[in-house]
């Protein structure tokens, strides 16, 4: 399945799935300063998962900020929110405007280099509600995100996520989907990922 180009974007998996690609949401100028605050000003923190009945240190660091109460739980923990900070909020109001849909909350996982990676998962919780609309930025080193269907465990695509790129999935993408970012074995440099979701109360 080759994705098809629609002008300023990429279709990389169409109906019921939907999952769009567009390589240049932000400016590199932009991107390269929303990267170095976000490297500093965020309160980057390793939590440990829960996974096969293990407790395990995530190969990655993360942060939550959302709308006043929201909390948001997975792999056997839970994330409080912080309050938005200027910036996110900004980011968020950006993001929300070519989206077309509403976010009260996002996670920002932080990978220090080509050796932090995120394995296999839907973004599924049932407090994302049925069909949920899930907005993911890039910034810093470019790596490689992969869908693959979730019965078949095929085909498997992939993705470049580039500097400064927004990646939307919505419609039925969590049911019939998963995705991850894998571990590269070249190393590269540190790259900051911030994913809008909308968590129901
Ligand atoms: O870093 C990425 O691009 C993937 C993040 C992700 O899938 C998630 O936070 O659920
Ligand atoms: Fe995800």
């Amino acid at each position: 399945m080759e994705p098809f180009v629609y002008g300023e974007h990429v279709n990389v998996l169409s109906h019921p799935s939907e999952v769009l690609f567009f390589p240049d949401f932000f400016p590199a100028e932009k991107s390269d300063a929303y990267l170095e605050y976000l490297k500093n000003e965020i309160p980057w923190k390793q939590e440990p998962i829960k996974m096969f009945g293990k407790t395990v240190m995530q190969p990655r660091l993360t942060a939550f900020f959302g709308d006043p109460g929201v909390n948001y739980s997975y792999s056997g923990i839970t994330m409080q929110s912080s309050p938005w900070t200027a910036l996110l909020k900004q980011i968020r109001e950006k993001v929300a405007e070519k989206c077309e849909a509403p976010f009260n909350a996002c996670l920002l996982n932080y990978y220090r280099d080509g050796k932090d990676s995120m394995g296999w998962h839907r973004d599924n919780e049932r407090e994302l509600g049925r069909n949920p609309t899930i907005a993911s930025l890039s910034f810093g080193a470019q790596r490689i995100f992969q869908f693959r269907n979730y019965k078949e465990k095929l085909p498997v695509i992939s993705v470049e996520l580039e500097h400064g790129s927004l990646l939307l999935m919505k419609g039925e993408t969590q049911h019939l989907w998963e995705h991850q970012l894998p571990k590269l074995l070249k190393s590269n440099g540190p790259r900051v990922n911030l994913t809008f979701r909308y968590v129901h109360l």
